[in-house]
């Protein structure tokens, strides 16, 4: 019987919609194309026994990890026998959902090489690596230096007479630790070490390094290697082989130096081509930028369970002779609706990035340089502040489904455990935000000096407006202006960032102004990404957004994404005099009314992501809705269950029992 209701209550909801649902689903996917790709990839996936993932919690270290090779030879079959073009097997790869070494292969080790390597490189090493004949991974971090990528200590020495690189480590902390898929499956890296010819250090660059053989897959002479060991949470992230590597003189031809950026001739001499040297760091601008695109597939799937239970679930009071469904309080919506607004923003700020990646590919090539600082503070910040969102966010629906989203079988807790160290890999949060606060300052010193700020900074031309002009709401109804929001959204991040160049112009040296100042340039950074997200967001809109209601109900996301960011950074927006309290006010009641607009199309805005059951991999979340039968399903699967007493009673509990059955009877 109540199982029935729970299912009533999801079908209830759906129909309560006011847009048209294939519309959003075509918008969320990107297109239509894409959203058909996507689609019969998830079923394909959902549809194949071998990838089932509802075990992963169970497994010992060894039995996850084999089952991961499995699953990624199961993938690579499929997608050979069913002749996948690259898009369709990259989101065959997404829907298995789970990190394997696979991912490191096509997301770091082929684009490495694709940007660093000369075009005879890309020629020798692309074909080899696409048929997967060769296995590669990124070995960049060290167990002393991750973020600091110019204090690595890994050395590759040219020995002009056998034309050949050293490549060694010659201190502990020069072992490189972290490089996902080295430890049990890569056969080879891009290995990145310092250039050294004829005693002198020409700074990091990467080389091609063969780890092991492809005959037995022992590792070469001279290469020590192994999995750097259990990481948080238990299945997550434990599916990955994060390695290790040490290096003993360990030698490799001269041409497996990636010699795009700088060249060693035979003679030993090296020559700095003419493209910027940070290009040796492009392939984290490429990836920095799929996990902006990645961040959103996260959050909204936290967002799904969590919206789709707060349907399901009821407590207290009385709605319809039933108590009232927990989507119904106003604190459940006030946690929940902004989460479910910054899922379509960052979807949308990463489809934006994605262009802004290829745009600044295209110039590369025809050697247009100008706009690469811009990508990388756009990828640095946005990667920054969409993964921080996502993780604090993954815990808050945790929490929203109450205690039934601490169980594994709500699917939160892996997606938290495999999500959270987004905040770190492919740059520490932090670090990559005092990158856009170092880029911030630049521009706004170089404005005197006639530089025209560009993209994402050109707002900085309109300094003077900015840092005067007052907020331009009267009522309410003005909160839902676009320009209005954009404006000040604006004003704040110009304000915060002159009066951080104020302070920092006062040191008599940058250097010190910067480390003192840090936690200030953090917020100026955020403040700026912020507005980024905001913008891009005011833009989509202004684009033809085909479907029934659907414009209205992606106006209302809008709006709650940026009303919620004011109230949750008040003390910026007021200290800067860029609102008053009574406008700060204002909008809070506009959120209300926001969040009732949305309440009744809140389940159908979730099912626009289209998710499958499988890749939900959530009771909670279930598309049905039927949740307590199947959390009870679920715990009767738990291997403590298999047997009514538990192994262990003989030797621990019954002797404990008898012991307090002898104390009772003294
Ligand atoms: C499709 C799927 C894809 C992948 C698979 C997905 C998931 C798999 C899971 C995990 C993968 C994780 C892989 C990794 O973690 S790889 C290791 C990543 N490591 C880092 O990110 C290190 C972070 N550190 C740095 O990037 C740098 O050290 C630094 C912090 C930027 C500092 O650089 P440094 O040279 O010492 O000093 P600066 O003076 O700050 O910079 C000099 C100069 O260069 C400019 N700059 C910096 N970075 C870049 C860049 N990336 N592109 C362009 N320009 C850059 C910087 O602005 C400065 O310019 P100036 O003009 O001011 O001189
Ligand atoms: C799951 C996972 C997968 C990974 N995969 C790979 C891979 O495939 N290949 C690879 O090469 N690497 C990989 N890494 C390594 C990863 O890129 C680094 O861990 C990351 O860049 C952070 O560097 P770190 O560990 O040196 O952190 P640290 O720099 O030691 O950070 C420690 C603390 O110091 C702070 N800090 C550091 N510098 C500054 C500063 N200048 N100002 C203020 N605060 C600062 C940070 O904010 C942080 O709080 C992976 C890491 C993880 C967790």
């Amino acid at each position: 019987m109540e199982a029935e209701a729970a299912v009533d209550y999801l079908v209830d909801e759906r129909s309560k919609a006011q847009f048209d649902i294939d519309a959003m689903k075509i918008i969320w996917a990107g297109g239509k194309h894409e959203f058909e790709v996507s689609d019969r990839m998830a079923r394909l996936v959902a549809s194949d026994p071998v990838f089932r993932k509802d075990n992963r919690a169970i497994l010992d270290r060894k039995e996850l990890f084999k089952n991961t090779l499995r699953k990624a030879a199961h993938a690579w079959k499929r997608i050979i026998e069913l002749r996948l073009s690259e898009q369709e097997a990259s989101k065959l790869r997404f829907f298995v959902d789970e990190p394997a070494y696979t991912d490191l292969h096509w997301g770091m080790f082929i684009p490495v090489i694709k940007g660093q390597g000369t075009e005879e490189q890309r020629k020798k090493w692309l074909p080899m690596a696409y048929r997967m004949q060769i296995i590669g991974c990124y070995a960049q971090t060290e167990l002393g230096h991750g973020s600091n990528v110019q204090g690595l200590e890994t050395t590759a020495t040219f020995d002009p007479e056998l034309d050949e690189f050293v490549i060694h480590s010659p201190t502990l902390t020069s072992s490189k630790w972290w490089p996902g898929g080295l430890g049990r499956a890569s056969t080879h890296a891009v290995v990145f070490a310092r250039l050294i010819t004829d005693g002198k250090d020409h700074g990091i660059n990467g080389f091609i390094v063969q780890l092991r053989s492809l005959d037995d897959h022992l590792p070469l002479p001279g290469i020590i290697i192994g999995d750097i060991g259990m990481k948080f949470g238990n299945g997550a992230y434990n599916t990955m082989d994060n390695g290790f590597l040490r290096f003993d003189h360990v030698r490799i031809p001269r041409d497996q130096m990636l010699m795009r950026v700088k060249q060693v001739t035979r003679e030993g001499k090296v020559v700095q081509s003419d493209v910027p040297w940070q290009l040796l760091y492009g392939t984290m601008v490429y990836v920095r930028q799929t996990i902006v695109a990645d961040a959103s597939c996260a959050l909204s799937r936290a967002v799904c369970i969590a919206t789709r239970y707060s349907a399901v679930r009821r407590q207290f009071g009385s709605q319809n002779g039933h108590e009232t469904q927990v989507i119904d309080y106003r604190t459940q919506q006030s946690r929940l609706f902004p989460l479910l607004a910054s899922a379509y923003a960052f979807r949308f700020v990463g489809e934006w990035l994605k262009w802004l990646y290829m745009d600044v590919t295209q110039r590369l090539q025809a050697r247009d340089f100008s706009t690469l600082p811009e990508a990388h503070a756009c990828t640095a910040g946005l990667k920054s502040l969409t993964t921080s969102v996502t993780a604090d966010a993954i815990e808050e629906c945790r929490k929203l489904c109450g205690g039934h989203g601490y169980l594994c079988s709500s699917g939160l807790p892996e997606l938290f455990a495999v999500y959270v160290p987004a905040c770190t890999y492919e740059g520490d949060n932090i670090v990559l935000l005092l990158q856009v606060a170092r880029f911030l300052m630049k521009t706004v010193s170089q404005l005197g000096s006639g530089e025209r700020p560009v993209g994402t900074t050109t707002y900085l031309l309109r300094l003077e407006h900015l840092l005067q002009c007052p907020c331009d709401v009267q009522g309410a109804e003005d909160w839902l202006k676009p320009d209005v929001v954009v404006q000040l959204f604006e004003a704040r991040s110009a304000r915060m960032t002159v009066a951080c160049a104020k302070s920092l112009s006062k040191f008599s040296k940058p250097e010190d102004g910067f480390m003192d100042l840090s936690a200030d340039l953090v917020s100026v950074a955020t403040a700026h990404c912020q507005l980024i997200v905001v913008s891009k967001f005011v833009e989509k809109l202004q684009q033809d957004i085909p479907g029934e209601g659907v414009k209205q109900q992606l106006e209302a996301l809008c709006s709650i994404y940026a009303l919620s960011l004011l109230k949750k950074h008040l003390g910026d927006f007021l200290s800067t005099s860029c609102i008053t309290s009574k406008q700060a006010s204002l909008a809070n009641d506009v959120l209300r009314s926001l969040y009732s607009q949305v309440r009744p199309n809140a389940i159908a805005l979730v099912d626009a992501f289209n998710y499958t059951d499988h890749f939900l991999g959530s009771v909670l979340g279930r598309y049905d809705g039927n949740v307590y039968p199947k959390l009870y399903e679920e715990a009767l699967k738990d291997p403590l269950n298999e047997s009514v007493v538990p192994d262990g009673y003989h030797e621990y509990l019954q002797p404990v029992l008898k012991q307090r059955l002898r104390t009772a009877r003294l």
